[in-house]
């Protein structure tokens, strides 16, 4: 009885569709299309009219030349992560200059809802087929018109309007940001097709694997460091409030191998910015530097260095001074030869000439850098140079804390405590050791090394480091002692010597009175 009953029932709506149909080829057939398009038109109007909803599309392509929406690549970014994890039809596109290698979004005709702030919303892929089929320089934009459409109640229109739209489309841009591929660039120089070397930014993708994770150094040093990147990466308006170029200036110093590299990578990984290695001894001249910061993006970190011996670090301050004291030479050809040197100097870089159009670059070209200058001799800077406004952080990498091998210990054996750390703790509060020669030995030499092995490895290189020191500070103070009883010994030669030519005076004085 109910299969019969069950069987009426699909016997009806096949001939409900049919007649549907039937209807539908009769409209398209006999019809005109001026027609069809005005019914179809008030139709959807009516339709409209009495749905409580309301729907807004957005076009991947739009405008004379066919210009990829902005708006539709965040919204397919932002419909990315909640398609694949609730559409059943998704589509996978190889996407240029993503970390991730396949992106995943909703297939044609596939909706998927989306929950913010309480209020539910429905977006759905759709697309126009294309009417005719016309060459076109853009063959994505040829293959039919591919749009989102976003439908929601019409009590919500306030809010998604102003709320929603905007959050969509910033979340998708910062996704896109947080996905993009980082790039490494060089300032090498190439040779162009007259054989002229021009120094211009070549670049290839940035996979350095150092994180704040994998940086060892006290916690509190690093969040002081990563808040301080937060607010900076934040700090759009407030920089368009105090007019100032929105940039920072970093500082890090320390001896070799005491992590400046990894933490610039660090800080590349963290604010998902790319990185201009700035190789200074190969720029011309100002000029050249100039064009180099002009071509460099928004997002970025500009690096250079152990700028000690990149620069002439003094500047042209030392050289006005110098030009004073100097004797202004009398003959022509003296004269010209010091005019060209000085001209050849005044276009060379300096320190001073690239701090000071840094500010004036780039306020005019908007969008956020950092720039970072590492040393390993701060005390050769001319404090001049790195006073707070220009270099705005100093950041001191030192030798390896407890804390600091902690986090290698960590990351290179995977163990968090052991019997053997109280020991390294001590040797290390009574040794210099940088934090490469810790992963250093920290690294098993073989398969069947384990952290044990490892540790008594190190334990090794801190003894040796200890008694090295030791002898070393030996061996100084052997030296100054030696220096000290050099001096003497030469104050007291000199003290005879002046005794002698006295007592020589004196006594040739005496005899002239006799004679006298
Ligand atoms: N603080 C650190 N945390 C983690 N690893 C470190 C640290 N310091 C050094 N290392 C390890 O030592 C290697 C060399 O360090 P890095 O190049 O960052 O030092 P550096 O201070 O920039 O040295 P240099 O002044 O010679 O360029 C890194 O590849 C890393 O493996």
């Amino acid at each position: 009885m109910m299969t019969m009953m069950m069987g009426e029932k699909w016997a009806q709506l096949g001939s409900v569709i049919g007649s549907i149909m039937f209807a539908w080829a009769m409209f398209n057939q006999y019809f005109p299309q001026q027609l069809r398009d005005f019914i179809l038109k008030y139709g959807q109007k009516f339709v409209g009219f009495l749905s409580p909803n309301i729907h807004i599309t957005f076009h991947e392509f739009s405008g004379e030349y066919f210009k990829r929406s902005e708006a539709y690549a965040a919204i397919q970014t932002y419909l990315s992560d909640k398609s694949s994890m609730k559409a059943k039809n998704l589509k996978a596109e190889v996407v240029k200059d993503s970390s991730q290698s396949v992106i995943l979004s909703m297939a044609e005709n596939e909706e998927v809802t989306d929950e913010f702030e309480g209020v539910k919303l429905l977006w759905a892929s759709m697309k126009h087929a294309p009417r005719t089929q016309s060459f076109s320089w853009y063959p994505e934009a040829s293959d039919g018109k591919r749009y989102y459409k976003l439908t929601f109640h019409k009590s919500k229109r306030e809010f998604v309007t102003r709320t929603y739209i905007h959050h969509v489309l910033q979340e998708g841009k910062e996704i896109t940001v947080r996905n993009r591929q980082r790039k490494l660039y060089t300032n090498n120089p190439s040779q162009n097709w007259h054989g002229y070397q021009a120094r211009k930014w070549s670049h290839v993708a940035f996979e350095h694997p150092s994180t704040f994770d994998t940086l060892a150094m006290e916690s509190k040093k690093k969040e002081e460091i990563k808040n301080d990147l937060t607010k900076f990466s934040q700090g759009k308006e407030y920089y368009k409030k105090i007019g100032k170029a929105w940039k920072r200036g970093y500082l890090l110093y320390g001896p070799p191998g005491t992590g400046k590299s990894s933490m610039i990578a660090a800080m590349a990984d963290f604010l998902k910015y790319d990185i201009y290695d700035l190789e200074l001894t190969t720029v011309k001249d100002n000029t050249e530097l100039r064009k180099l910061l002009i071509e460099t993006t928004s997002k970025s970190i500009i690096v250079i260095e152990d700028i000690d011996c990149s620069i002439d670090l003094t500047g042209q301050r030392k050289k006005k001074k110098e030009k004073v004291e100097e004797e202004e030479p009398k003959d022509p050809v003296s004269k010209m030869a010091k005019d060209e040197e000085e001209e050849s100097n005044s276009t060379k870089v300096t320190l001073s000439g690239l701090l000071n159009f840094i500010d004036g670059i780039w306020s005019a070209t908007g969008g956020e850098r950092l720039i970072i200058f590492t040393t390993n001799h701060v005390e050769k800077l001319d404090p001049a140079l790195i006073r707070r406004g220009r270099m705005d952080k100093h950041i001191e990498l030192s030798y390896c804390s407890f804390q600091a091998f902690k986090v290698l210990a960590k990351n290179y054996l995977d163990v968090d405590s052991h019997q053997l750390f109280e020991t390294i703790g001590h040797l290390l509060e009574e040794t210099n050791i940088t934090p490469a020669d810790v992963a250093e030995n920290l690294m098993p030499k073989s398969l069947t090394e384990d952290a044990d092995a490892c540790l008594k490895t190190l334990i090794e290189a801190l003894e040796t480091a200890k008694e090295e020191a030791r002898k070393k500070a030996e061996e100084d103070m052997r030296l100054k002692v030696e220096k000290e009883e050099k001096e003497k010994q030469q104050v007291a030669q000199e003290d005879v010597k002046v005794d002698e030519s006295l007592a020589k005076e004196v006594k040739e004085n005496c005899v002239e009175v006799v004679k006298g």
